[in-house]
């Protein structure tokens, strides 16, 4: 653990604030359509890494090919994508039985139906005394613990020790909790008094009553739901073992590049593959379950093989979306038969980022290889697909004002990494394509329509998974 992290542990919200502003644009610009220095590296508004000028019209990332759809239309048609699948009005994958534990994430794709009467016996809710008929009471010997069988009727001016939980032996008036009453030298039962006046039993008090919060076969949730936490304590509270979900759509991951190490230092012209370890647990906290990751060599054969020979709903792959001289995901997926849904987007960084059906169960997300621009695709294209295949409500879009200006791309949208604080929302620096420096520090991503963002200007963001606390996060 570092420093950093070892204060952040002892102060705890100071630190956070303190960090996060380091990568803050600290000289925010007094003009409505700012020029301050975003430390993204490569010119977002030129043409990327050559610096120069691009106002030519939005960037066509090759001239053979449909033209790039905008920020909107691309999310449109990733969540649209599976519901062209013969026979599949919602696109979202066949619901399965599963086990109870195994659940959290998915959708339920039946109702939960009580299969219990809740709670399913008349129940005391305090641990005191179960009595009958008016005070006091002779006391019986043998108390009534929760998960313990019936007891013998109580009769009029009986009373019987009672712990929260327990079946309510029948014939109980009410019950009295254990600070309203103490027992006398004989072993009878008193109401104790309250300040002014005695404690009152009135009938029913402190009884849950057999079916107070729902009968057997009462809808406890509807279709669609999100199994949460509560949702698996609701599902085992109301008997269930196994609920009907859309699974997770399985997804494997491509990491192309010859350039790339698993581990050590970078040398010699070879960099640290940041992708592999980044994309299947973000993956997981948008609904996939990761089944392979791998890492597959510049070599078209190799690329072909691997995407062939793969039976996951969704192949994402990293690099190689370009035109470079290594760059085969185009003309594999031409060699394929696949069907281009998206090819090229609008946005910055991430241009280059493509969706195919590569069969008729199965999609391709290529993702470019600067890592933020690879982030870029993940949330304008994986996202919305998975949350289609998963049957996952779609987030509820949100605005905030950011604090600084962001220096727009003349016709693309821009997705700048942001902290939130307050009601504002805080620019990031270090957020060029190829850097993670800000979207590590970031709470979301705003969405910079083409033309930028003025200082205090309502803004769209995209909460990133694990800050704005979601349930599809699972780290483990
Ligand atoms: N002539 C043009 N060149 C480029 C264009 C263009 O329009 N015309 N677009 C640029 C943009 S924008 C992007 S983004 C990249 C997309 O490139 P690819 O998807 O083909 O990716 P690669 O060339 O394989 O890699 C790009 C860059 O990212 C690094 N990289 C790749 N994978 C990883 C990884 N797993 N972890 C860390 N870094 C990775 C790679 O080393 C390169 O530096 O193309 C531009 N070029
Ligand atoms: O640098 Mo590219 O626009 O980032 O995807």
């Amino acid at each position: 653990m570092t420093a950093h992290g070892t204060r952040a542990g002892e102060d705890s919200d100071d630190l956070d604030v303190e960090e996060a502003l380091a990568l803050v644009n600290e000289r925010p610009d007094r003009s409505a359509r700012g020029h301050t220095p975003d430390r993204s590296a490569d010119d977002h508004h030129s043409g990327g890494d050559t610096g120069r000028p691009d106002h030519g019209g939005p960037h066509r990332p090759h001239p053979s090919h449909r033209p790039a759809a905008t920020w909107a239309e691309a999310r449109a048609a990733a969540e649209r994508a599976p519901r062209h699948r013969a026979g599949s009005r919602t696109g979202h994958l066949t619901p399965v039985a599963v086990p109870l534990a195994a659940t959290l994430g998915l959708t339920l794709a039946a109702p939960l139906d009580a299969l219990t009467d809740l709670p399913s016996f008349d129940t005391s809710a305090m641990d005191g005394w179960a009595v009958s008929g008016p005070g006091p009471w002779e006391v019986r010997e043998e108390g009534v613990l929760a998960g313990h069988a019936g007891h013998a009727p109580l009769t009029d001016g009986e009373a019987v020790r009672i712990a929260t939980g327990a079946r309510i032996p029948p014939d109980t008036t009410a019950v009295l909790r254990s600070e309203h009453g103490r027992t006398d030298g004989k072993g009878r039962l008193h109401i104790t008094a309250a300040d002014r006046a005695p404690h009152t039993v009135t009938p029913g008090q402190d009884i849950r009553p057999r079916g107070q919060e729902c009968r057997s076969g009462d809808q406890l949730l509807p279709v669609g739901t999100l199994v949460t936490p509560p949702v698996l304590g609701m599902a085992a509270a109301a008997g269930y073992d196994t609920l009907t979900a859309v699974p997770r759509p399985r997804a494997a991951v491509f990491v192309l590049g010859d350039e790339l190490l698993g581990e050590g230092l970078p040398h010699d012209g070879l960099i640290r593959d940041a992708l592999g370890p980044l994309l299947p647990p973000w993956l997981r906290a948008l609904g996939a379950e990761v089944t392979e990751v791998r890492r597959v060599s510049d070599d078209e054969q190799a690329l072909y093989r691997a995407i062939t020979a793969c039976d996951a709903e969704v192949i994402v792959t990293t690099g190689g979306t370009a035109a470079g001289p290594v760059d085969h995901v185009h003309p594999t997926l031409r060699r394929i038969g696949a069907d281009l849904l998206v090819d090229g987007v609008t946005v910055r960084p991430g241009h280059p980022m493509l969706l195919a059906r590569t069969k008729d169960d199965q999609y391709l997300v290529g993702l470019p290889g600067n890592p933020l621009a690879a982030v870029s695709g993940l949330l304008t294209l994986a996202e919305p697909l998975l949350r289609t295949l998963a049957a996952r409500p779609a987030p509820e879009p949100y605005t905030l004002p950011l604090r600084d200006a962001v220096q727009g791309h003349p016709y693309d949208t821009r997705l700048i990494p942001v902290v939130l604080r307050g009601d504002r929302a805080l620019p990031l620096l270090y957020n060029g394509p190829a850097m993670l420096r800000g979207v590590a520090a970031a709470d979301a991503l705003a969405v910079v329509p083409p033309g930028g963002s003025g200082p205090g200007e309502e803004t769209e963001l995209l909460d990133l998974p694990w800050a704005s606390g979601g349930i599809g996060v699972c780290f483990t």
